[in-house]
């Protein structure tokens, strides 16, 4: 099942992605378990630094130490480099959370140490990562790239037909830098929920491939295509002549 909830602006986009983030931390942590959640890079750091820091309501109902933090894909360079996704989200929520002296959640990144200037051991750093993920995540939050791309999946390569390995690693990423290692089907396809965040008039016309031709193949299709419930947070201009049906979360 897909829906789709938009807003005028990125402020509300952000409230109601944590409050659904919320909802299914505490789905979880109901269930007596962690919340295993995997997130993204490009705008995603900001709009959880907006809605879950920032609005104290918010801010107030999330459980930081019982959260695992997964990367549903990561650039191959040091973490603190400013490519790097877990380097964003240091900046933008965990840098807040210790001026806050909140207990972090914990956080599974790449094995830096095993990073070679010439590539030579990304396939190590995918194996080692993938035996860190848990059987299946609670929640993915992924971003939805101008070209239809999600995790480090790119249209039209050959990662989109993965079935066996749960983390891959690529060296042809159309997008720089080249060498990244990413969730691939499997991962999705066996996560309990997975939302969308894509904002700006810039995605109109992606969203618009994604959500009314029939095969696009893109990437971001395929995952509203999967078994997974997957939720779409939008603003006006992104689904801007996009004929779906867009609620309030
Ligand atoms: O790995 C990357 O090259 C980017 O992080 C990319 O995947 C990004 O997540 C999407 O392009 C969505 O970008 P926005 O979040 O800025 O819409």
């Amino acid at each position: 099942m897909v829906s789709v909830h938009s807003y005028a602006n990125s402020r509300d986009v952000a409230d109601a992605v944590a409050r659904y983030v919320i909802k299914h931390q505490n789905d979880a942590l109901e269930k007596g378990h962690k919340f295993k959640i995997a997130i993204s890079g490009g705008s995603l750091g900001k709009v959880l630094n907006e809605g879950l820091i920032a609005n104290k309501e918010n801010f107030a109902n999330v459980k930081w130490s019982n959260w695992e933090v997964y990367f549903s894909d990561e650039r191959l360079v040091p973490l603190n480099h400013e490519d790097s996704n877990y380097g964003l989200f240091n900046e933008m929520v965990l840098k807040s959370l210790r001026q806050r002296s909140v207990e972090l959640p914990k956080v599974i990144t790449i094995d830096e140490s095993l990073l070679a200037a010439d590539g030579s051991t990304d396939d190590k750093i995918a194996s080692d990562y993938e035996a860190k993920l848990p059987e299946s995540l609670d929640l993915i939050l992924l971003g939805c790239g101008p070209d239809g791309h999600t995790c480090s999946l790119f249209p039209g390569h050959k990662l989109l037909s993965e079935k066996r390995r749960r983390i891959a690693f690529l060296q042809d990423s159309p997008k720089p830098p080249p060498r990244r290692v990413t969730f691939t089907f499997p991962v999705l396809f066996n996560s309990k929920n997975i939302a969308f965040v894509a904002e700006g008039a810039g995605k109109a016309a992606v969203l618009s491939q994604i959500f009314e031709e029939k095969d696009s193949g893109l990437p971001c299709e395929l995952v509203n295509k999967g078994p997974v419930p997957v939720t779409w947070f939008v603003n006006d201009p992104a689904i801007q002549g996009v004929p779906v049906a867009a609620t309030k979360y």
